[in-house]
């Protein structure tokens, strides 16, 4: 499998962030999106994850699954609640490898509210295989985790990549990948006369 992006164009809001977005990801690969603060990044996630719709293009939003920044958790619902609800949102029932991968067995009867921020990074990242979707697009994943849980999710994105899947991220950590590459997504910087507001707007104020 590849997942290829074409000529895509992206928006934040109103605003065109990036036009012309072109890149190839093949099986067993990372990819790290880089760029200074604003250049894109998570803009460009969102639009593969099919949160904002393109300006222009298109993106087989079906086999991806995305890890914002935020963790998203349902707070009142347990994190094997939490795990299984995600899964059966996918048609899944079996949750055992997600919460061995992730090394969550002991907090399964907690309620999310009552995590810590990188146990909730934990049990937020698990549910990237429970989707079984082969694309993960993960924005600064590895936000809150320790030194021993970042190692723990370069093991589970490396299992992935190894079984055919592959990741497109948002990160300034090393996870040590066998096969990454970078993309700097100021190269797809769209200029101010990009936007995509309505040219005669200003003159109706
Ligand atoms: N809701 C919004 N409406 C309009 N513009 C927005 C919105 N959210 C973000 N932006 C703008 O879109 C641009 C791209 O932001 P984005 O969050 O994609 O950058 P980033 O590369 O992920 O940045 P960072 O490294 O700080 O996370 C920035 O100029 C940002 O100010």
């Amino acid at each position: 499998m590849t997942f290829t992006v074409t000529d895509l164009s992206c928006r934040r809001g109103e605003i065109t962030v990036l036009r012309d977005v072109t890149f190839s990801v093949a099986a067993g690969e990372a990819l790290v999106l880089r760029g200074p603060n604003g250049a894109g990044k998570t803009t460009l996630l969102r639009t593969l994850a099919g949160l904002t719709p393109p300006v222009r293009g298109t993106v087989d939003t079906d086999v991806c699954a995305y890890a914002a920044h935020a963790d998203g958790l349902k707070s009142q619902l347990t994190v094997a609640e939490n795990l299984t609800f995600w899964a059966r949102v996918f048609g899944r029932r079996d949750i055992a490898p997600a919460v061995h991968a992730f090394d969550l067995r002991a907090l399964l009867d907690r309620r999310a509210a009552d995590l810590s921020a990188g146990q909730k990074r934990r049990v937020a990242l698990a549910r990237l295989p429970l989707t079984a979707r082969p694309v993960w697009l993960m924005d600064e994943p590895t936000v809150s985790l320790d030194a021993a849980n970042v190692a723990l999710f370069g093991r589970a994105v490396a299992v992935h990549l190894q079984t055919g899947g592959c990741a497109i991220l948002a990160t300034h950590i090393d996870l040590g990948l066998p096969d990454t590459r970078t993309l700097d997504v100021t190269r797809f910087a769209a200029t101010q006369t990009d936007d995509t507001t309505d040219p005669f707007a200003e003159a109706l104020e």
